[in-house]
């Protein structure tokens, strides 16, 4: 049997860079091209699988969309990764592409690394890495080292062998990339995206191709094919963790916390939104996402903040049968104090 390998498209990039916009625009015009799609994030509540899963796209049905909830999917490599990638290949019909969108705190490398295990070796191989930048945050300073933080820490504690985490993670994301999408164009002025632009080139000492978007609108035929087989470089792309630790001490997530909250109906979302920006400034709070029950309204409420810019929209009618509730995952660095953000967030509705 002579069957020609499937190429899979890796989308990474930090909280809230606008990965999931992007997927759900290129579920809408694949060219045809039949998707298999597995989506990985951070926290307990499958906000990214839902809203891809309720896009109802005709090349990427709600069987084609595998979530994997059982961690960050780059410490679950080979526990929940490759049994799915091998489930996904003993299907009768096989994808002509497959798209994994791994969660923004994800390193890709050893995503792509497990792409040489033998068994995926042979029937796969990964079409490239794009990684999805949110250039309003690049530009806010968001992954600029903070000196004088990073020293106060240290101070504290001995043991910290790196600098900002955010800051690693978010080079470590560049660094594999094949394909860098600066996206959130239109928050920016073309002299602040030219800055942008600037920084995530110094931040690499290679040079992949770099285009600009807005809501994540980049064509189908830009994002899939890139055809790079980035399985046989990514030796060339070492994260700083690879590199702090070669000898094999095991990357985990221990910088970073989420939680989930439930509160009951939100009467007033204008009024809970402002005070969820107070709260997020506050506490520092990287990355809300979730849904909200508004009583009297047959929509669903859908809130994605990503630092104290929130959107919020009625995304689909709660379905029959489903319960109304309203639950938001809370994403920030460890230091976040998860009780006395529960507490404020409960105390909203
Ligand atoms: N203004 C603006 N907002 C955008 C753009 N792209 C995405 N967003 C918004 O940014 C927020 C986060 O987008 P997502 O697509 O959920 O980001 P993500 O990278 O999947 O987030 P995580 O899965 O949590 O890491 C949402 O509110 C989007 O509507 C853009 O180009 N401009």
């Amino acid at each position: 049997m002579n069957q020609q390998k499937i190429p899979a498209t890796v989308i990474t990039g930090f909280l809230g860079a606008g990965k999931t916009t992007m997927i759900r625009n290129l579920l809408s015009n694949t060219n045809g091209k039949k998707i298999a799609l597995i989506i990985n994030e951070f926290g307990d509540l499958g906000v990214d699988g839902d809203v891809l899963k309720g896009c109802g796209a005709e090349n990427c049905t709600e069987d084609d969309i595998i979530e994997l909830t059982n961690g960050c999917i780059c410490c679950t490599v080979a526990d929940d990764f490759i049994p799915t990638m091998t489930k996904l290949l003993e299907r009768e019909q096989r994808p002509d592409h497959i798209v994994i969108e791994t969660s923004g705190l994800a390193l890709p490398q050893p995503l792509v690394a497990a792409f040489n295990w033998p068994d995926i070796r042979t029937q796969v191989t990964v079409d490239g890495v794009v990684t999805v930048v949110d250039s309003a945050a690049v530009a806010a300073g968001r992954f600029a080292d903070d000196h004088d933080a990073v020293e106060a820490r240290r101070v504290e504690d001995f043991s910290l062998d790196h600098e900002s985490p955010i800051e690693e993670l978010f080079e470590d994301q560049l660094t594999c990339a094949d394909l860098i999408v600066l996206n959130k164009t239109d928050l920016l002025d073309p002299a602040g995206l030219g800055r942008v632009r600037d920084e995530v080139a110094s931040r690499i000492d290679r040079k992949p191709v770099m285009i600009e978007a807005r809501n994540g609108e980049v064509p189908a035929s830009v994002l899939l094919g890139l055809g790079v087989g980035t399985e046989d470089q990514v030796v060339n792309r070492k994260s700083h963790h690879e590199l702090e630790h070669e000898d094999g001490v095991a990357h985990d997530h221990d910088e970073f916390d989420s939680f989930v909250v439930e509160l009951g109906p939100v009467a007033n979302p204008a009024a809970f939104v402002d005070a969820l920006k107070s709260i997020i400034g506050e506490h520092d709070v990287l990355r809300l996402k979730g849904f909200v029950d508004v009583p009297g309204k047959p929509m669903r409420l859908q809130l994605q903040a990503v630092g104290s810019r929130i959107d919020h929209y009625f995304d689909r009618a709660w379905a029959p049968g489903e319960a109304r509730a309203t639950r938001l995952v809370v994403i920030g660095l460890h230091e976040m104090d998860e009780a006395v953000v529960r507490k404020a967030i409960e105390a909203l509705a």
